[in-house]
């Protein structure tokens, strides 16, 4: 069950900034600009949501932000700094990404991984885990619903546990930024929830790529569409999720409208030839 809050600690965003401010950020990676003149203001505490299609450049704004990733052109600033400027230790306690990637935690347990998002408060590198740090795995294991896991090496969790991992390494680092790459992706849909619903209620900033634009819309208080590294549209949900946006960044028929009922955002995707089946 995901219940409690695993990182009680987290500092709050700076009130008077915005949290991220991407300013005409273009990224080449080999032949191709992946990213073409992003410019995006993230307040603190706000939920974003990046939709797009394939190769569309989420991953690589992501990157960007995390520092992870040089740009072309333009700047990241973090809560006013450039990334490019902070310290890997002052940068990692202020924000966190859970990437798609599992390999570089093959051959640890659960527990090890999730411990490793606490490097960054240590004394030095030698210095060992500290009653807070072990209370903040072991709260963030519980909340990703993986305290069962915690000996298993990581080899051996399925994909939508190892995604769950990694969320609640991210979440041991104690961001006030979270950024999360398909954090959905391989969960099944009760995870789906309440990993999405955990994240909302931490009051963190959280900007997350997803590919369910449905599920974006209910969940963010933002949505940033992006085609071929440009912004295509920005807004809140649903206006910003329109039949017309809808039909331009990935080429398919959309109704949207709010569920009886729950008034909850509904969007019914079909091929532009015709129904599915
Ligand atoms: N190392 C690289 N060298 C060359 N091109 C790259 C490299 N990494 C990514 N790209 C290209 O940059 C573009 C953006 O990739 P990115 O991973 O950011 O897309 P994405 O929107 O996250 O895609 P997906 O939804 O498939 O995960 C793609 O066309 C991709 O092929």
């Amino acid at each position: 069950m995901l219940v409690g809050h695993p990182i009680p600690n987290a500092p709050a965003g700076p009130c008077n900034l915005p949290a991220v401010v991407v300013e005409r950020l273009t990224c080449r990676l080999g032949d191709r600009e992946a990213l073409s003149g992003i410019d995006l203001v993230v307040d603190a505490g706000s939920f974003v949501a990046v939709l797009g299609p394939n190769g569309s450049g989420k991953t690589t704004l992501l990157r960007c932000m995390a520092g992870l990733q040089a740009p072309s052109a333009g700047h990241v600033r973090i809560d006013g700094d450039d990334v490019s400027r902070l310290a890997p230790a002052v940068l990692a306690r202020r924000l966190a990404l859970q990437a798609q990637d599992t390999d570089a935690a093959l051959g640890f347990t659960v527990r090890e991984v999730v411990g490793m998002g606490r490097l960054a408060h240590r004394a030095g590198f030698f210095a060992g885990e500290t009653a807070r740090d072990a209370a903040t795995i072991d709260r963030c294991l519980s909340a990703l619903d993986l305290t069962g896991f915690a000996k298993r090496p990581v080899e051996t969790l399925s994909g939508g546990e190892r995604q769950r991992v990694m969320i609640a390494r991210a979440l041991a680092q104690e961001p006030s930024i979270l950024l999360l790459d398909e954090p959905t992706n391989h969960l099944d849909i009760r995870h789906q929830f309440s990993v999405l619903r955990l994240v909302r209620s931490l009051g963190l900033t959280v900007i997350a790529t997803l590919h369910d634009v449905e599920l974006a819309g209910r969940v963010a208080d933002r949505v940033v569409l992006l085609r071929e590294g440009r912004v295509i549209a920005d807004g809140v949900p649903p206006a910003a999720l329109s039949p017309a946006v809808i039909r331009e960044v990935y080429g398919v028929s959309a109704v949207v409208d709010r569920q009886p009922g729950t008034g909850q955002i509904r969007i019914d995707l079909q091929p532009l030839d015709g129904a599915l089946t």
